[in-house]
């Protein structure tokens, strides 16, 4: 786990930014090996969007070879609502960068069989190969996506019912009128980030703080969804100062000196790997009607504990050398104390 410390939002922003855009430019995307990127709402991203349209006008990244897929979007709500998820991304992103329309994935929440729908968006992400990097962020309750705590750690793309917690939070969206508010969700599930090559996860603010605090410093647990990022081999959250206000003051230095050292090292947060920047396997983009046998449902999930503990991706990233795989020296430090 990395966790990077920046003093506010806008820093933490444009970390995530530059960060997202060097992955990019190092994978080299083609029409036939196009970058895979899971994108979030809600107005932690929003800053980040900002920069990226930026940068895409300073042409100093393309999304020509980007795939995207989203995290989740109301049912309900007709796509054109304004504050429905389709909106929030055309508003934010993609209309003002060159993203292919036929790349672009987001849950339809007025399908006519929400279950279908969920089934084949698990179809099209494998049927692209998987996500390279899913950038989220959370709700105050430490859910990922729309994963509310309780959430199966080994869920899938589905129907959720939101938490009562995030239904007031979202009210603000909505006139702060909690009727409004949509009471369901399509959302993927924790086990389709964790299969992604990396997540990259941003929090910012006190009120995010315990949230933080749980998922990094607490164990592995499903009322705080965000905390199964333990299990993923690559995850990076990326924090503003007062989202670290509930932490142990000697985690926030223990991580800030791993970036220090990893930076004193000469490891920007870029490790090109040749298998993240070379080509795959041929991913045919075909079929997205999923095989229906393999794929999980609401009636037939599939038992993943087992592949959940497993290295979640085939074409895993090899690191050779990397801070995050240097031993683990708290230990050490708090003889010290
Ligand atoms: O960034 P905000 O506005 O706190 O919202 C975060 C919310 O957005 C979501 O990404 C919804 O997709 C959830 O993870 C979370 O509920």
């Amino acid at each position: 786990m990395r966790l990077i410390i920046r003093d506010d939002p806008a820093s933490a922003s444009s970390y995530i930014a530059n960060y997202i855009i060097n992955r990019i430019k190092a994978f080299a995307p083609t029409p036939s090996h196009p970058f895979v990127l899971g994108l979030p709402t809600g107005s932690s991203p929003v800053l980040i969007y900002k920069i990226l349209v930026e940068k895409f006008k300073a042409g100093e990244i393309s999304f020509e070879n980007v795939v995207t897929f989203n995290m989740d979007e109301y049912i309900g709500i007709p796509r054109e609502h304004p504050e429905s998820y389709h909106t929030f991304m055309y508003k934010h992103f993609f209309s003002h960068v060159n993203v292919h329309p036929k790349n672009i994935h987001i849950l339809n929440g007025n399908a006519p069989d929400l279950e279908a729908e969920c089934v084949a968006y698990e179809a099209a992400i494998k049927a692209h190969g998987g996500i390279d990097l899913f950038l989220g962020g959370i709700g105050p309750d430490g859910h990922i996506a729309f994963n509310e705590p309780g959430s199966s750690l080994a869920s899938r793309t589905r129907v959720k019912t939101l938490a009562y917690d995030t239904i007031i939070a979202n009210s603000r969206f909505f006139g702060n009128d909690l009727e409004k508010v949509p009471k369901m969700a399509l959302t993927v599930g924790v086990q389709t980030v964790l299969e992604a090559r990396e997540v990259v996860i941003i929090i910012t603010g006190a009120h995010k703080a315990l949230a933080l605090q749980k998922c990094i410093e607490g164990g592995v647990n499903h009322m705080w969804t965000l905390s199964s990022l333990q299990l993923h081999p690559h995850p990076m959250i990326v924090v503003d100062e007062d989202a670290t206000l509930e932490l142990q003051v000697k985690t926030v230095k223990y991580f800030k000196s791993i970036e220090k050292v990893a930076a004193s090292q000469g490891f920007e947060q870029i490790l090109p790997s040749a298998i993240r920047t070379g080509p795959r396997p041929t991913q045919n983009h075909v079929d997205p009607t999923p095989a229906v046998k393999e794929e999980p449902s609401i009636q037939a999930p599939q038992p993943l504990t087992s592949t959940l503990l497993a290295a979640p991706a085939t074409e895993y990233p090899l690191r050779s050398h990397s801070p995050d795989l240097i031993p683990d020296r708290m230990g050490a430090r708090i003889a010290a104390y």
